[in-house]
C-alpha cells in the first residue's frame, strides 16, 4: 500500500503521506494489497465502508481544503450581460439532497475549458453496471442541458437529476468530490425560438454565458442583446414561457423539443469543432486500473522564487509524463480554507493555484515518484482524482 519516498511513505490510492494519512484501509483491500500493512492507517468506519478523510489531499500539515466563502454572484456579469435565473422546479442545492437521491454530479464550467460531473463513489460505481443502469446523476440545470448529455455519454441507462445551484458543490468538491471521470462532448448550439418566429426577429438571445462566448459572431451578426442564465435548457425554459416573439435561447436540439421550440439555426458556434470536456465527481476516489490511459488531475501552489515553476513542472518531463493541462489561478485574495483532523479550519492565502493534468494513473510508481518530487517543491498539493481518459472523439 504504501511506496516511500526519502524515508516518506506515501500511500498509492491516494497519495497522501502516512504523516496526514488513515483512510486507506478500504483501498488497500480493492487493490489487492496486504491487510496488515495497511491496518494501522486505518481509523474510520462509517456505514460499513472505510471513509476517505482525506480525500487525497497532499499538504505537510493540513488535511482539508475549502475556498472561504465568497459572495461573487453578480446579476450583471463582467461582459455586461444581464442574467437571468429559470424558474425553480428542481433540487435547489446538491447539499440538501439526501445522498441516497443521487450518486453522481454533473457538470457546471469550473474552469472555461470543462465542466463537472459528481458525485459516484466506489461503491456505487461496482454496485452498478457501466452503462449505469443503477446510478442516479445529478447535473446542473434543467433537462436538456448538455450537462445531462455529458452523464447520459457517460452512463447511457442513468437517471439523471436536475439541479440549479452548484456553489454548494464547488464546496463539497474542495472537502470530499473526487474525479472519477472525464467526458469529452461534442456541443452543437442551436438558435431557438418561438414556433413561427424567423431568426431576424430576435432581438435578444438567453444562455449559458459560455454558449453565449462561444457563440458571439452570430450573435454578434444578429444584433441582439446577450442575456445570460444558469443554463441553456433553462434559457429555452424561459423563452418558451415568456412567450415574447423577439426572444431566443440558444441550447440544444433536445431542448427545443422539449420545450416546444423552433430551431432557427444550427450549429451556431464560431468553432465548429465546439468540445467541452466535463468531469465526473465522486465522493470517494476510484481504484486506478493499469489496463486502459489514465489522467490525473492536481492542484499545487508554490513558494515566490526564481524557476519555481519550471523546477516543478520537471517532476513530470524527467519521468517522461506528459501533461494535458495546466493553468494558473491567482489566489491572493481568496483564501483557502485547511482543515486539520480536530476539523477546526484556518485561512490560508497562496498566490497562486496551479491546476495540472498528467497523462499517467497513480498506480505507476512514475507517477507516485513524481507527486512525491513535487511535494518537496510545493506549498502545498492536493490530488483531485485518477481517471480513464475519454478517448472516444
Ligand atoms: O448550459 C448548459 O446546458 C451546460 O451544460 C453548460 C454548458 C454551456 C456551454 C457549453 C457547454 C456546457
Amino acid at each position: 500500500m504504501m511506496a516511500s519516498i526519502k524515508g516518506v511513505p506515501i500511500c498509492k490510492a491516494c497519495c497522501a503521506t502516512n504523516n496526514n494519512h488513515r483512510h486507506c484501509y478500504y483501498y488497500s483491500k480493492q487493490i489487492g494489497l496486504s491487510e496488515s500493512g495497511s491496518r494501522n492507517l486505518l481509523n474510520l468506519r462509517v456505514q460499513n465502508k472505510w471513509e476517505c478523510r482525506l480525500g487525497g489531499v497532499l499538504t505537510k500539515t493540513q488535511t482539508a481544503t475549502t475556498p472561504v466563502e465568497e459572495n461573487d454572484k453578480p446579476s450583471v456579469d463582467g461582459n455586461g450581460e444581464t442574467q437571468i435565473t429559470e424558474a425553480r422546479g428542481f433540487h435547489r442545492d446538491l447539499q440538501s439532497l439526501p445522498s441516497e437521491d443521487f450518486t453522481l454530479v454533473v457538470v457546471f464550467p469550473l474552469w472555461p475549458t470543462f465542466h463537472l460531473v459528481g458525485p459516484l463513489s466506489a461503491i456505487d460505481l461496482s454496485s452498478s453496471l457501466s452503462d449505469g443502469s443503477k446510478v442516479r446523476v445529478a447535473y446542473q440545470g434543467l433537462p436538456g442541458a448538455y450537462s445531462e448529455a455529458a452523464a447520459l455519454k457517460a452512463y447511457p441507462k442513468c437517471e439523471t437529476v436536475p439541479c440549479d445551484e452548484f456553489e454548494a458543490v464547488f464546496k463539497a468538491v474542495e472537502l470530499w468530490l473526487h474525479i472519477v471521470g472525464e467526458v469529452q462532448l461534442v456541443v452543437n448550439h442551436c438558435l431557438l425560438g418561438l414556433p413561427g418566429v424567423r431568426k431576424e426577429e430576435l432581438k435578444r438571445v438567453l444562455s449559458h454565458p459560455q454558449a453565449l462566448d462561444q457563440c458571439e459572431m452570430t450573435l454578434n451578426k444578429l444584433g441582439v442583446t446577450k442575456v445570460s442564465t444558469n443554463d441553456s435548457a433553462g434559457a429555452a425554459q424561459i423563452t418558451a414561457a415568456e412567450r415574447v416573439r423577439d426572444t431566443g435561447a440558444i441550447a440544444s436540439v433536445r431542448a427545443a423539443e422539449i420545450y416546444g421550440l423552433d430551431v432557427l439555426a444550427e450549429r451556431i458556434q464560431d468553432d465548429t469543432d465546439n468540445i467541452t470536456r466535463f468531469l465526473i465527481l465522486a465522493r470517494e476516489p476510484i481504484i486506478p486500473g493499469s489496463d486502459r490511459p489514465h489522467k490525473t488531475s492536481i492542484v499545487f501552489s508554490l513558494e515566490e522564487g526564481p524557476g519555481v515553476l519550471f523546477k516543478a513542472l520537471a517532476v513530470f518531463a524527467l519521468r517522461n509524463i506528459n501533461l494535458s493541462k495546466i493553468e494558473s489561478r491567482p489566489q491572493r485574495y481568496r483564501p483557502l480554507r485547511i482543515v486539520d483532523d480536530s476539523n477546526k479550519g484556518s485561512a490560508k492565502y497562496f498566490d497562486y493555484l496551479f491546476y495540472v493534468d498528467f497523462e499517467a494513473s497513480m498506480a505507476e510508481p512514475r507517477a507516485q515518484y513524481a507527486l512525491a518530487h513535487l511535494q518537496e517543491i510545493a506549498k502545498f498539493l492536493r490530488v483531485l482524482g485518477c481517471y480513464p481518459i475519454d478517448t472516444t472523439l
